[in-house]
């Protein structure tokens, strides 16, 4: 029996989607102008879809689950639960209005025209807030819409922000933080519920490694104990004596978000020839 896994055909999603079971040791090509693929080495078929339809398709179980972003899964209202958020496909979706505008409130859109991909999200906003807007729902190029007079503001998707800057716009509010994520139909069988459970925990390993690094070093023994103090390791740093002698190698993980600040405390502490390399796989 194979899992049936819908991702994006092609688009901002699709690379990273395929690169993550890649990653997982799923062999899996790029999809070219087939529609569907099968594994060579893992019980996994792959759909490839628009990513509007991929809530309807794991909702209706005609993919057990699916890679999608969280502001299509909100907008499509689909019975389809989160079991992981992926850690990619990052952006928000934000109101943007003309960078000339003074927008202070969100009573700054009362009467006014909102151009949106995004009218449940817009509306839900709009209620939350009581403000009376016309939404106006366009599929793509929405940031042009005020420019040519369609619109006042926009409600679309922003990363760097460089869509908006270029179209004279100003982001002004957040309504939903989004990225991928991966997604299960509501009632799967046993054995289709163990494939998913060697599927993320493959994901699992990936996305921890990601997020770490192997860091290696020389320290003089009488500073170990300081050395040994700063790294957390997977239990605790492994720690082997090198040839010359009152000195030791030091073995530890270190996760991204500290690196900097702890490789500097270490040279401080006395380490030297400190190596950093990428971790492929972290199982704990
Ligand atoms: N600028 C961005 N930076 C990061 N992630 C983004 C960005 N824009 C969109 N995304 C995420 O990627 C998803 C897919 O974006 P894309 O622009 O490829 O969608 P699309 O044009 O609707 O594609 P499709 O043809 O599949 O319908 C979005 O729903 C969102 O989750
Ligand atoms: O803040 P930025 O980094 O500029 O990114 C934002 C843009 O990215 C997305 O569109 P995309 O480029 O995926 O094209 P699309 O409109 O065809 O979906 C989104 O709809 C914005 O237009
Ligand atoms: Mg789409």
């Amino acid at each position: 029996m194979n899992l049936k896994l819908a991702i994006q055909k092609s688009g901002r999603l699709h690379e990273d989607s395929i690169k993550l079971l890649n990653d997982c040791g799923i062999a899996v090509k790029s999809s070219g102008s087939h529609l569907r693929t099968v594994a060579d080495n893992f019980p996994l078929e792959v759909y490839f879809l628009r990513d509007d339809d991929i809530p309807q398709y794991v909702e209706d179980g005609v993919a057990h689950i699916g890679i999608v972003g969280e502001n299509v899964l909100y907008e499509k209202e689909k019975k389809a639960a989160i079991i992981e958020a992926l850690g990619f496909g990052k952006c928000r979706l934000s109101i943007a209005v003309k960078k000339t505008d003074e927008y202070g409130t969100a009573h700054f859109l009362q009467g006014k025209k909102i151009a949106t991909s995004y009218p449940v999200l817009t509306q839900k906003f709009l209620n939350e807030n009581k403000i009376d807007a016309e939404i106006h729902e366009i599929s793509g190029s929405v940031e042009l819409a005020p420019g040519i007079g369609l619109a006042d503001a926009v409600c679309d998707l922003v990363s760097s922000g460089s869509t908006l800057f270029m179209n004279g716009l100003r982001e002004v509010q957040t309504i939903l933080k989004s990225q991928a994520v991966l997604v299960q139909h509501d009632s799967l069988g046993e054995d289709l519920l163990k494939i998913v459970g060697q599927l993320l925990f493959r994901i699992r390993a990936v996305k921890r490694a990601k997020n770490t690094k192997y860091v290696l070093l020389n320290a003089p023994n009488d500073a170990l104990q300081k050395i040994i103090s700063l790294l957390p390791g997977m239990k605790s740093p492994t720690v082997l004596p090198l040839a010359d002698s009152g000195w030791s190698s030091v073995h530890s993980v270190l996760n991204e978000d500290e690196f900097w600040e702890k490789i500097e405390a270490l040279r401080d502490a006395g380490a030297q020839g400190i190596l950093v390399v990428p971790i492929e796989k972290m199982i704990v």
